[in-house]
This record gives C-alpha cells, sequence and structure tokens, in this order.
C-alpha cells in the first residue's frame, strides 16, 4: 500500500527557471493496485513516479509504503521496495554486461552487500528459467550483452529484473512509448501478466489514453502538478477514450484533440 499526503516538489527554486512540478498530491493506492498516470507534456507524472522512487525528495507532504514513512529515503533505500521501468531501455539496466549479469545485478538490488557477479549453479539455473518464461528465446542467450537486444526484448529483460528482488512496487515511466506498434502491445501485456503474478502495485504512465484505459483498475490524471481525475470500478468501466479525450481537452483549457495518436508521440 502506497499513501501519498499533500507532496509538493519545485524544481530550481529561486532561479528564473523555478518549476512547482507537484502541488499537493494526495493519492492512496491499496496493495495489489494497477493504476495508469496520463497528463499533458509538464504535469507531472515522471516527477511523481521520482517522488515514489526517491530520486525526487518532496519538499513538503509524505509518503508512506506500507505504514513506513520513506519521505526522507534516497533512492538506494528505497531499491528493495519499489522498481522502476523507463522509456529507454538503456536507462535500467548496463547494456555492457551481459544479460545474466544484469539479472545478477537486479536480484541483489537493495541489499547492502550485494554479491551481484557471484552466479551459482541454482541462481544460472533460476535466471534461465525465468527468462523462459518471456518466450523470446532469451535463455539461449544469457551471455550476449545486454547492448545487443532488440528495444523490445530489453524492455521485457527489465520488466523481469523489476521482481528479480522481491520489490512489491512497480513504477512503469513510459515503457512502449519508444517500441513499434507490434512490440508495445507484446510488452504491455507481459506486464499485465508479470503484475498480475507477482500481485504488484503498479503505476504506468502513458501519453495512450486507450492504453490507460485498457490497462490496469485505476486511472488518475495530472494536471500543472495536481491530481484532476481519479476514476476506478464502473465510473471507469463507463468511459470511452473520446471520453476520456475530452476531460484531457478540458484541463487543457478546451484546446481539441482529434485522436489517441496525437497524445502518443
Ligand atoms: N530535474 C528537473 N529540473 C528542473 N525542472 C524539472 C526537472 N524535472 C522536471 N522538471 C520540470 O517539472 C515539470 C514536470 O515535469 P515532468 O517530467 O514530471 O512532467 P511529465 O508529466 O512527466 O511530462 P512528459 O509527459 O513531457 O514527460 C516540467 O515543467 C519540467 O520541465
Amino acid at each position: 500500500m502506497i499513501t501519498v499526503n499533500g507532496i509538493h516538489v519545485t524544481f530550481g527554486r529561486g532561479t528564473p527557471l523555478e518549476k512547482h512540478a507537484l502541488r499537493g498530491v494526495d493519492l492512496t493506492i491499496p496493495e495489489g493496485q494497477f493504476v495508469t498516470v496520463i497528463g499533458s507534456n509538464g504535469a507531472g507524472k515522471s516527477t511523481f513516479l521520482g517522488a515514489l522512487a526517491g530520486d525526487v525528495i518532496a519538499e513538503s507532504g509524505s509518503i508512506a509504503i506500507d505504514g513506513t514513512d520513506v519521505t526522507r529515503w534516497a533512492t538506494p533505500k528505497r531499491a528493495s521496495l519499489v522498481a522502476r521501468v523507463f522509456q529507454d531501455p538503456m536507462v535500467g539496466s548496463c547494456t555492457a554486461l551481459t544479460i545474466e549479469e544484469n539479472m545478477a545485478l537486479a536480484a541483489a538490488r537493495g541489499r547492502k552487500r550485494g554479491l551481484g557477479f557471484a552466479l551459482s549453479g541454482d541462481r544460472r539455473r533460476h535466471f534461465r528459467d525465468r527468462i523462459a518464461e518471456l518466450g523470446l528465446g532469451l535463455e539461449n542467450r544469457l551471455h550476449d550483452r545486454m547492448g545487443l537486444l532488440s528495444g523490445g526484448q530489453r524492455q521485457a529483460v527489465s520488466l523481469l529484473m523489476a521482481t528479480l528482488a522481491g520489490s512489491k512496487i512497480l513504477l512503469l515511466d513510459e515503457h512502449t512509448a519508444a517500441l513499434d506498434p507490434g512490440t508495445a502491445e507484446f510488452v504491455l501485456g507481459l506486464t499485465r501478466r508479470i503484475v498480475q503474478e507477482n500481485r504488484l502495485t503498479t503505476l504506468m504512465v502513458t501519453h495512450s489514453m486507450r492504453q490507460a484505459l485498457d490497462y490496469g483498475d485505476r486511472t488518475v490524471m495530472l494536471h500543472e502538478g495536481r491530481i484532476v481525475l481519479d476514476v476506478s470500478g464502473e465510473q471507469r468501466a463507463g468511459l470511452d477514450v473520446p471520453h476520456l479525450l475530452a476531460l484531457f481537452a478540458r484541463q487543457r483549457g478546451g484546446e481539441e484533440i482529434a485522436d489517441d495518436s496525437l497524445l502518443i508521440g
């Protein structure tokens, strides 16, 4: 369970580029809930995920994970609790290391004295079995450098890596935005499966209204650092893309948005 109370984040305070990116965000996410997060450019979506991961420390308000106040905890201290997959697959993995080495590092995340590279036969078999579940044949490429994989393969491995240290929270920051539509669909299906199998509490940022409604249990919209829409259950089930686009447009001062694709790129 994640409990966020009134967090504020300001970048560049006192400079000409001062930006009040989060302006009192409140959100309680029960364990195992899958929340999709939408909002226009600069709405504060990535900042919000950064605040949950510890990359950004909120200047006021509080963040608790399973009842523990983590507001002042930096990223390494939260690493065993929170896993993150980024839009750029290069960000979450080390391209110069092999797939197997990346998996070992991911499994050691959050441990003080991680024996990241100590790969016993049992661990090797475990990694091979886990990666075989992706159905991409990567179990035969464990010694290939991560940098040799395609974008879709890397995102699939990154999702798997996010589960290896046992974190119960998964943050997805437009993790399919750089992929072609077919590959994005595959990675989204895999995301849904991994979230369900591991009962992960998940936040997924997307620019696609369709994805926002098709995946997960709840959708929140951020606008200028505030949550302006929070729908779940029957209310969400009754929403379609045009309706969501109209709500989105209203927040942008009535600017008309013709279709979903305009928001993707
Ligand atoms: N490290 C930073 N330093 C200064 N300003 C920042 C920083 N990170 C974000 N901002 C600013 O804070 C605001 C919110 O940015 P954020 O990246 O959270 O938006 P977003 O909703 O994720 O947008 P996008 O969809 O374009 O990725 C923007 O105006 C952005 O320029």
